[in-house]
């Protein structure tokens, strides 16, 4: 009944949801090479004019593709908040605890944020896909196990998982229901 369940469930699953979970996933787990690259240069968590750099392009990117800027924009300002939710949990982790601080330092400017700029790309695009699914009730159920299941493949920890919660709480137009 379970295996049953299970499988109807996954086969609801709208591939356009899971697409734009799986890329804010992505954008997550980047959140690690963020904060090693300014863990220890005394480079603050928060950086305001890269984020409105990153809503602005945002926002122009959607009026070419046709959506919203509006909900593009609330959507990304989620990703925002998420990302240094996730930062902030990890420099924690490394205060607290030595031997887990990062033994690589990635270079900010041209290794980390280049790619978060192409996960931005391809999420503007895994939202013009999910404009339908975003507009149905059935969002949030989808949203939720869509979350559910990429945390549970990637074995995402609690403050990656936290994150991620965070990163999708405006795909909907609604809050999301914890998983
Ligand atoms: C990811 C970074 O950290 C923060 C989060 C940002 C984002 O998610 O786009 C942008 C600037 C910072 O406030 C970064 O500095 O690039």
């Amino acid at each position: 009944m379970l295996v049953v369940t299970v499988l109807l469930l996954s086969v609801t699953v709208v591939p356009d949801i899971s697409g734009f979970v799986a890329l804010a996933a992505d954008r997550i787990e980047l959140a690690d090479q963020v904060a090693a690259a300014k863990w220890g240069t005394g480079q603050p968590i928060d950086d305001p004019p890269r984020e409105e750099q990153v809503l602005a392009s945002v926002a122009e990117r959607s009026v070419r593709l046709g959506i919203d800027p509006a909900s593009a924009t609330a959507v990304f300002r989620d990703q925002i908040e998420a990302s240094k939710l996730v930062q902030r949990a990890l420099f924690r982790r490394w205060h607290a605890d030595p031997g887990s601080r990062p033994t690589h330092r990635p270079d900010l400017l041209t290794e980390v944020r280049p790619r978060l700029d192409r996960i931005t790309e391809d999420m503007l695009e895994a939202l013009k896909a999910a404009e339908r699914a975003r507009a149905l009730p059935s969002c949030e159920r989808k949203l939720t196990w869509a979350a559910f299941r990429v945390s549970a493949r990637r074995d995402l920890d609690r403050p990656h998982r936290a994150g991620l919660h965070r990163a999708l709480g405006s795909f909907c137009g609604a809050q999301l229901v914890s998983w």
